[in-house]
């Protein structure tokens, strides 16, 4: 048995139906039905099913982007700082191994050498460096958190997309979007995310932190062209001058653009589609909801 938290959350519907296609059994923990962010309560629950292994897809995100975080401190913190230090103790004390999603987005630019952020990156977007949105900030504090524990894949998303137009989608966000930031950034496709951390698990590859983005970098600029020539939106995309006017006039906080390598990941032989192919494979297969 598998337990998942925040299953029903844009992350964890990906991760419910890989499971059921699958075949495999799994619990979805919400808390309208079952607190679990309350330790003690999630410690018992735990110790009596003793599942096999548990992934944790909740957290505080902000709609319809992080600028809600910068109205929503409080929530913010304790879903992304506090509920993983919970799901920790209670795991740990009942022997039950986890992986956590992370964000990517504790990062911002490349390296000095101009190479994507590797694991063993100090983050460069948090409270600590003291540039970063208030969701940054709390998801390298839930990383801090994790840190050196014996028990736990952190698993780092990236600004997810597919194949299914949805506002939580980037491509349906850059298609939405009245006008773009350039920028270069690491992304991931959500189903190969799914897919390449439950295979973690399931090939049993050692426990730690893993940047699970498709190969490579794109630009907002390539991902536009894409979009233009698949067909699915063919309107005159605008770009902001820069990032100082997208500051002024389309957000409240700072954005993560960051590059990244997924190498480790792929040493352990989990492999995902290179990222221009992977946009283009969405956009071939584009749907409504
Ligand atoms: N979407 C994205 O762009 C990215 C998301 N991530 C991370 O993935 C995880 C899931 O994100 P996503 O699926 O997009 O988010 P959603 O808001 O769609 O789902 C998150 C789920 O978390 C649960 N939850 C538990 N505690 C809280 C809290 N304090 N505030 C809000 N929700 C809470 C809720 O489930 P319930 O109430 O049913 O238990 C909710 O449905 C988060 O940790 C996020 O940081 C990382 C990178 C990118
Ligand atoms: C608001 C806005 C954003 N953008 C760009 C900035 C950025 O490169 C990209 C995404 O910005 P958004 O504000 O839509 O999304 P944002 O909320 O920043 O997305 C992030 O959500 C959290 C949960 C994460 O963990 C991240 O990985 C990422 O997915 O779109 C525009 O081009 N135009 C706009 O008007």
């Amino acid at each position: 048995m598998i337990f998942l938290l925040g299953g029903s959350g844009y992350v964890g519907s990906a991760y419910q139906t890989l499971l059921q296609r699958k075949g495999l059994p799994f619990r979805n923990l919400r808390r309208a039905d079952f607190d679990y962010t309350d330790q003690a309560a999630l410690t018992s629950l735990l110790r009596r099913e003793r599942p096999a292994f548990l992934i944790n897809a909740a957290g505080y995100t902000g709609k319809p982007n992080v600028d809600a975080c910068e109205l929503h401190k409080a929530e913010c913190l304790f879903g992304n700082g506090v509920l993983p230090g919970r799901i920790a103790a209670a795991c740990t004390d009942a022997g039950v191994p986890w992986g956590h999603v992370s964000s990517g987005c504790i990062y911002t630019g490349s390296r000095p050498d101009g190479t994507g952020f590797t694991e063993t990156d100090t983050p460069n977007f948090t409270f600590r460096t003291d540039n970063c949105s208030f969701y940054s900030g709390t998801k390298a504090l839930g990383e801090e958190v994790l840190a050196g524990r014996p028990d736990v894949y952190i698993w780092r998303l990236r600004i997810p997309f597919n194949e299914v137009d949805n506002p939580r989608n980037y491509l349906t966000k850059l298609i939405r979007y009245d006008t773009l930031l350039e920028a270069a950034n690491s992304i991931s496709q959500l189903e190969e995310f799914v897919a390449a951390t439950f295979a973690c698990w399931e090939k049993r590859v050692p426990f730690g932190t893993y940047n699970v983005t498709n190969p490579g970098e794109v630009t907002t600029r390539e991902v536009v062209d894409l979009i233009k020539k698949s067909g699915v939106a063919t309107k005159d995309f605008k770009f902001f001058p820069n990032e100082a006017e997208f500051m002024r006039t389309a957000a409240k906080t700072p954005r993560s653009n960051c590059t990244m390598t997924s190498a480790k990941l792929a040493a352990t032989g989990i492999r995902m589609t290179e990222v221009h192919d992977a946009i283009t494979q969405a956009l071939r297969t584009w749907r409504k909801a």
